[in-house]
């Protein structure tokens, strides 16, 4: 019977942990497999998809929200409608955004009853950035709860830290979470049967850590979520956006989970091509001036002069950028860059942008 229900791995770690870059990695490998893919992202421009490789696979953006929470009704109706598909799939993977609790996105899987007649929980695999993780678990609840919840964990970028350091790490992990088997990986290079496929998720190790896990599955859940959604906290997306066009993450969305981090905020800028002498000397300073602040970092940008894309990816200091592909013809030249991160000035972050845009 198993055998026919359809595989679902979720994928999820901090802010610029390696998600993107693991899954660029199982869309890449000729596994012969036909996965379909759900990606969420954080921040109100949609850059992620433009940074996941072209391939054959399906993938569905939803950028309305964080999947855990506001946009959970969403994902069963992408995923029942994958369901209809004919032909099928040998996989769904769900990408979360960095700042989502895995738990409300594991749960989706075993609380509408269509869902779970033809799907089954594979595993939570969990990216762990080995340079920043250690800081994260000090500030950032969501990502203690990533690993707490994580099957197999990637203990990812083992190239930027010593052999003391990833050790220390790793005993970090293991106190919180003893179960999950742990790979280090650089670039999350891995052999793809090691998170694909794995059976697995746990769900009586998961009802000992959240015996509430289930809780739900008898009523409309839709209904419950959006009580809890509209009521027991305020919408910082709307609030904010139309306030002060900040995107803030902060909800309430079930009552035994911790909030998201509501200091955690978005800005999102927009413009033509930029003028490369006065950008990246800006990029170098802001990275080094307010590196601990911003957790994450990036943009597609139109360089002047420049026939091709120009991707920009940072996680607090470190800051990598490559050439993508030509600009197609008739393609819009326009370059969007997206900071996340904690009391980020926004006002001055827009003005030195507009700075840098010689043409609109
Ligand atoms: N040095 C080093 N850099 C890495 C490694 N893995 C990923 N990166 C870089 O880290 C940055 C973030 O990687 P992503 O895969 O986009 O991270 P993510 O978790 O998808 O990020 P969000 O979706 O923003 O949360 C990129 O610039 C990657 O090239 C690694 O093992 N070592």
């Amino acid at each position: 019977m198993t055998e026919t229900l359809i595989p679902v791995t979720v994928l999820t770690g901090y802010l610029g942990a390696g998600k993107t870059t693991l899954l660029n990695r199982i869309l890449s490998e000729n596994h012969g497999k036909k996965y379909a893919v759900i990606v969420n992202e954080f921040g109100e421009i949609g850059i992620d998809n433009d940074l996941i490789v072209e391939s054959d696979e399906e993938i569905y953006e939803m950028n309305n929200g964080c999947v855990c929470c506001t946009v959970r009704g969403d994902l069963i109706r992408v995923v029942e409608g994958l369901m209809k598909r004919p032909g099928g799939f040998d996989g769904i993977l769900v990408e979360t955004t960095g700042l989502a609790n895995p738990a409300p996105v594991a749960q989706t899987f075993f609380m509408d009853d269509d869902v779970r007649a033809k799907s089954r929980l594979d595993a939570v695999v969990t990216v762990a950035d080995a340079m920043n993780l250690l800081t994260r678990l000090d500030d950032a609840p969501e990502a203690e709860e990533q690993i707490a919840f994580a099957d197999v964990i990637l203990l990812n970028k083992s190239d930027l830290v010593d052999a003391e350091k990833l050790a220390a790490v790793e005993r970090r992990i293991r106190e919180i979470n003893p179960h999950a088997t742990i790979h280090r990986t650089e670039r999350c290079a891995i052999d793809l049967s090691k998170v694909l496929d794995r059976g697995a998720f746990d769900l009586e190790r998961i009802l000992t850590l959240d015996p509430e896990f289930l809780e739900g599955e008898d009523h409309d859940h839709d209904h419950v979520h959006d009580e809890n959604c509209g009521h027991d906290h305020h919408d910082h997306d709307h609030v904010h956006d139309e306030n002060c066009g900040h995107d803030h993450h902060g909800h309430d969305h079930h009552h035994h989970h911790p909030r998201h981090d509501e200091s955690v905020f978005s800005v999102s800028l927009r413009g033509g091509t930029l003028d490369p002498n006065k950008f990246f000397p800006w990029i170098q300073e802001i990275t080094q001036s307010e590196g601990p602040n911003i957790l994450r970092l990036k943009g597609i940008l139109a360089m002047d002069k420049d026939p091709q894309r120009y991707v920009l990816q940072g996680v607090h200091m470190i800051v990598e950028g490559t050439h993508q592909r030509d600009w197609a013809e008739g393609e819009k030249r326009e370059s969007r860059l997206v900071f996340i991160g904690r009391k980020l000035n926004e006002a001055a972050l827009r003005k030195a942008f507009e700075d840098c845009v010689i043409a609109a």
